[in-house]
């Protein structure tokens, strides 16, 4: 069973590009040619949206890469979510790994965070994944419960919610989930959506892949039944093969 809704990519600039190869980047993405089914956004660094909002295409939707967890104000380096959504973005990415494990944010900030940015109309990109230690101890599945459970403790609903499964060991390194790993775990998330939230969350709810995707796995990702996506960083940067990311949909049509 794979969640309903279009094929959702996203690309994750994370702390990367200057004003001119941001530019150029655009450029690139305003002339490369995406399936009309797919909801594409991409999420550059705070300080170059408003670039970015006012040369990109409106056929990709605009997310930030984090947001503060209440209405903004004194809150030093800072970004809240109202001010995400003066400068024109659609989406957040809540709970990033590099988040959970470079800054130390916790599960339950984290869920608050994500119930705060839903309240004020903002889609959650909403990351789950387990380090290599925990895959190798058997605990994958219990890590991503985990953190999901902190996402479905504080969300009011699911209806603007991805999940992205982004395992630790996969970002970065170019050590790609196989696509059966990717799937096992799209799955499991699926099952415990059913069991937790509902039977019509765990069906509609898309569950997105992250983690060293490129222009040369997308394909066999995308062909299987529960990977409704990817959350792509690195690959990103190149627009012709973030493009090429996107367009990995039509493998999906191609099996369905
Ligand atoms: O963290 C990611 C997207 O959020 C994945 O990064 P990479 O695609 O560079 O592995």
């Amino acid at each position: 069973m794979a969640g309903s809704g279009k094929f959702f990519v996203g690309g994750n600039w994370k702390c990367n590009g200057t004003k001119d190869s941001i530019a150029k980047l655009v450029s690139d993405l305003n002339s490369a040619s995406l399936e009309a089914d797919v909801d594409v956004v991409v999420s550059p660094p705070f300080v170059y949206i408003d670039q970015v909002k006012s040369s990109l295409t409106d056929l990709i939707e605009i997310s930030g890469q984090n947001s503060w967890v209440g209405k903004g104000g004194a809150f030093t380096g800072e970004i809240s979510v109202e001010q995400l959504k003066d400068i024109g973005c659609k989406w957040v990415i809540l709970g990033h790994s590099e988040r959970r494990h470079v800054i130390g944010e916790k599960d339950e900030f984290i869920g608050k965070k994500a119930a705060y940015a839903l309240s004020e109309g903002l889609g959650v990109i909403a990351c789950i994944g387990e380090k290599l230690e925990e895959r190798e101890a058997g605990k994958t599945f219990d890590v991503c419960f985990e953190q999901l459970k902190a996402f479905a403790d504080a969300v009011p609903s699911w209806e603007k919610v991805v999940v992205a499964y982004e395992p630790v060991w996969a970002i970065g390194t170019g050590k790609v989930a196989s696509p059966q790993q990717a799937q096992e775990v799209h799955v499991a998330v699926r099952d415990w959506l059913k069991k937790n939230v509902s039977e019509e969350v765990a069906s509609k709810t898309r569950i997105i892949y992250g983690g060293s995707v490129n222009g040369g796995n997308c394909a066999e990702l995308a062909k299987e039944e529960d990977i409704d996506g990817f959350l792509v960083g690195g690959a990103s940067l190149k627009g012709p093969e973030f493009a090429t990311i996107v367009n990995s949909v039509t493998s999906k049509k191609v099996t369905a």
